[in-house]
């Protein structure tokens, strides 16, 4: 269970995320939507202790991220892709995630193969297509067996088979009574994958529910969402 309550993040004098409250409830795919800028990855990195909110509180499994006592145990999370070094082999870059936080190593090959990527594991990461670095990070959070995923725009740059690999592979885990909260720009795409949403713009939210109650009324949810804001296609996503 995710649960971020009122939280606000500045930089500055700029509000990027403004009393954001929402929840992920296990066996359910959360969809974080929004434009560029809504405030989508402040909001990921306070909730994964990367960021101090500047008021409010963000929970996982009733804990703060950085009082968790095994964290990567609880919540596998990926912001920016793979984030490897270029330099390093793939198995190498999980290798040193499992050895530094004490996960077992027969985990390393078991999330190769469950992204796909056992034959490319003595690959350089530099050599790694986009939909590879993806699938790497995917990997990486996957090491410690958690019941939590957060994920940011992990489609982003994906081709069609890319897109639809993740897209089976977290409704199944969902369905395992896990709870996945994933962020992304793209609506049509988030539009088959999640079971709730979460619309943020302008550092607000302003829907939040299942998909069905937000898209009820509407073409799609795109039309949903152009609705809700006011805004035209093309305007800013
Ligand atoms: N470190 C920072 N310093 C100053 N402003 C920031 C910083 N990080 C983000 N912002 C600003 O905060 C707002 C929200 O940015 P954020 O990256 O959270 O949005 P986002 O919804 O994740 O968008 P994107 O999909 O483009 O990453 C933007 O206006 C951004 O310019």
């Amino acid at each position: 269970m995710i649960e971020v309550k009122d939280v606000s993040k500045k930089y500055g004098p700029k509000v990027a995320v403004d009393r954001v409250s929402f929840s992920a409830a296990p066996g359910r795919v959360t969809g974080f939507l929004g434009p560029n800028g809504a405030g989508k990855s402040s909001t990921l990195r306070v909730l994964l202790g990367i960021d101090r909110a500047t008021s409010g509180t963000a929970l996982i499994e009733g804990r703060p991220y950085t009082s968790l006592r095994q964290p990567l145990r609880t919540v596998g999370a990926m912001l920016d892709g793979a984030s490897a070094v270029p330099e390093r082999r793939g198995v190498d870059h999980l290798r040193w995630i499992a050895q530094s936080n004490r996960i077992p190593s027969r985990r390393i090959s078991e999330v190769l193969e469950t992204v796909g990527l056992s034959e490319a594991a003595k690959v350089r990461v530099g050599k790694y297509s986009l939909g590879m670095k993806q699938r790497l990070g995917l990997a990486a959070a996957l090491l410690g067996e958690p019941r939590i995923l957060v994920l940011d725009e992990p489609v982003n740059g994906l081709d069609p088979e890319g897109i639809r690999t993740i897209r089976t592979f977290l409704r199944r885990y969902a369905d395992q009574g896990n709870t996945v909260l994933l962020s992304s720009h793209l609506m049509g795409e988030t539009a088959e994958t999640v079971d709730d949403i979460v619309i943020i713009d302008k550092g607000r939210i302003i829907a939040n529910g299942s998909l069905s109650e937000i898209t009820e009324g509407h073409a799609s949810l795109e039309d949903a969402f152009f609705s809700l804001t006011g805004s035209q296609p093309g305007q800013s996503w």
